[in-house]
């Protein structure tokens, strides 16, 4: 499924954009504090409708699909993602299966065996077999991140949405996270994250599209739509690159 966003506008957030999202990439959304990045990632799920424009998939405005077929499309990973309930890792993750469970006869039922497999390889994915049986409230920042975002994997979703995923990660779990990713790309997954270190977005993402006071100022690959003269503009740094391509590092004076 492509993803479409047709001139977005949300009041003092989003000032009329419009991307079409390609399976197969990671696509990098970056930009200053307030820029729209969040809004434009809640758009893109289908969570938060704009006041104008539309967002669709292969055509279909997200808001005409059953919510759980939305959701086994589209996986969002919010920055701040609240959890309700005090429940174990495995429960938590577990409940990123329901998009799939209703009725035996639904043709997008999962088995039993197949909700397993799919909550297994996201536990071990993100490192938390150790931490399976442990309420998530009884989690460091670091490992409950790694929870929701496992949760998120679990629904095993065409699309994955994720701001700023790597937030709260340390370094190794950050780099595992960005493999997976790319694989999950790899595989054919659509994959967009909202990110703050640019150097992460110049180094690992297909795109990057830069957002600044609710529109797209570039957009394009990593090198051309980082550009050292409109990194600087647009944070109001001075910004160079130094190094070799794949490992880039980001020199602000
Ligand atoms: N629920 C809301 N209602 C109205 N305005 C909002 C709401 N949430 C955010 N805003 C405003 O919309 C603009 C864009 O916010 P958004 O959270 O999308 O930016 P962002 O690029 O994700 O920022 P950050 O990097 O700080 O997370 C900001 O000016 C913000 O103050």
């Amino acid at each position: 499924m492509d993803l479409r966003a047709a001139s977005l506008v949300l009041p003092g957030r989003l000032a009329g954009v419009s991307l079409a999202l390609r399976p197969g990439e990671v696509t990098a959304i970056v930009g200053p504090n307030g820029a729209g990045k969040s809004s434009l990632l809640s758009c893109l799920s289908g969570l938060l409708a704009p006041a104008s424009g539309m967002v669709t998939g292969d055509g279909t405005p997200l808001d005409h699909l059953p919510p759980r077929e939305r959701a086994r499309r589209i996986g969002y990973l919010p920055q701040s993602p609240e959890v309700a309930w005090d429940v174990s890792v495995r429960t938590l993750v577990s409940l990123g299966r329901l998009p799939w469970q209703g009725s035996p006869l639904h043709r997008a039922h999962a088995s039993a065996a197949e909700d397993e497999a799919a909550i297994a390889r996201a536990l071990a994915a993100m490192d938390l077999d150790p931490l399976a049986a442990r309420p998530v409230s009884r989690l460091s920042g670091g490992e409950r991140a790694r929870a929701l975002a496992a949760r998120v994997l679990a629904g095993e979703p065409a699309w994955l949405l994720a701001d700023e995923p790597l937030a709260n990660l340390d370094l190794s779990h950050a780099a595992a996270l960005v493999r997976l990713l790319r694989a999950q790309a790899e595989a054919g997954r659509g994959v967009v994250l909202v990110l703050h270190d640019l150097a992460t977005a110049m180094n690992r993402a297909d795109r990057v599209i830069v957002l600044d006071r609710g529109q797209v100022a570039a957009d394009g690959p990593p090198h051309l739509a980082l550009d050292p003269a409109l990194v600087s503009r647009i944070w109001g740094i001075g910004a160079r690159w130094l190094g070799d391509a794949g490992a880039r590092a980001l020199a602000v004076d």
